[in-house]
């Protein structure tokens, strides 16, 4: 059955689905990386395409911008089939550490947004990353030799709050930086009993309005969809085995 917002029907969306918040990147990911990619919804801008990767099915589906856009993406995502989530986004470096265009896979996020705390009914709660997806991403920056951290974000709602002084207070915390929808995605998955993962790539620092010149951060951006992918193909591997 079509859903609300994601219109697609049973059958369109693959067990593996990337996540981009941005449509353009939907559609540079399906058109760069995956073979016989099919357009299977497009309603609000939230694009969605099925294709294959290594002969692996693999969706990529548009979140748009932030947990209440995500958390339906996802939801409907679960209520479609979809059985492994993994986000491919952009975040705000805190920790000094990540430097432009690093990649960045997330263990965690620190739930610093209005859409958890409903969900939840204010609960105390970790929305994590699943630990095969964290494993076999690490694995695939590693046999590519991709350079990244892997540790805690924080998701949160508004971008323009958050200053260079948040930044240090959250790093001396352990967040490597800020994004806008891993902990609503890492709930939502876990309330469907679905896998969920969360690779960025660091766009700026926090605070600094300066993005990454255009090409490195797109270069950054295309590490990280090749790592998410190579992470499926072992992720879907391993489920066969
Ligand atoms: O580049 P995407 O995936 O959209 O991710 C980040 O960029 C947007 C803010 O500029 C937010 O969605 C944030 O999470
Ligand atoms: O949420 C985000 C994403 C990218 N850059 C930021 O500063 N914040």
């Amino acid at each position: 059955m079509s859903q609300i917002h994601v219109r697609a029907q049973a059958g369109d969306v693959a067990e593996y689905v990337l996540l981009p918040g941005d449509p353009h990147r939907a559609r540079h990911i399906a058109q760069t990386y995956l073979e016989d990619a099919t357009l299977y919804a497009e309603h609000r801008q939230l694009l969605g395409f099925t294709g294959t990767y290594q002969g692996v099915p693999v969706s990529v589906q548009t979140t748009g911008m932030g947990c209440p856009s995500a958390a339906i993406v996802a939801e409907e995502l679960a209520r479609l089939g979809a059985k492994t989530l993994i986000r491919v986004g952009t975040l705000g470096g805190a920790a000094p550490r990540v430097r432009p265009a690093d990649l960045v896979i997330a263990t965690a996020a620190v739930p610093n947004d209005g859409t958890t705390r409903q969900l939840l009914g204010g609960a105390p709660y970790a929305p994590a990353a699943s630990f095969e997806v964290v494993e076999a991403s690490v694995q695939a920056a590693r046999a590519a030799g991709v350079a990244h951290h892997a540790g805690l974000v924080m998701t949160e709602d508004a971008f323009y709050a958050s200053t260079p002084e948040h930044a240090r207070l959250w790093a001396s915390r352990g967040v490597l930086g800020f994004e806008m929808e891993a902990s609503a995605i890492f709930l939502v998955a876990a309330q469907h009993g679905l896998r969920a993962g969360c690779l960025t790539t660091c766009s700026n620092d926090i605070g600094d309005p300066q993005l990454v010149p255009e090409e490195v951060l797109a270069n950054g951006v295309d590490r990280m969809v090749r790592v998410a992918l190579e992470a499926v193909v072992r992720l879907h591997r391993a489920a066969r085995a």
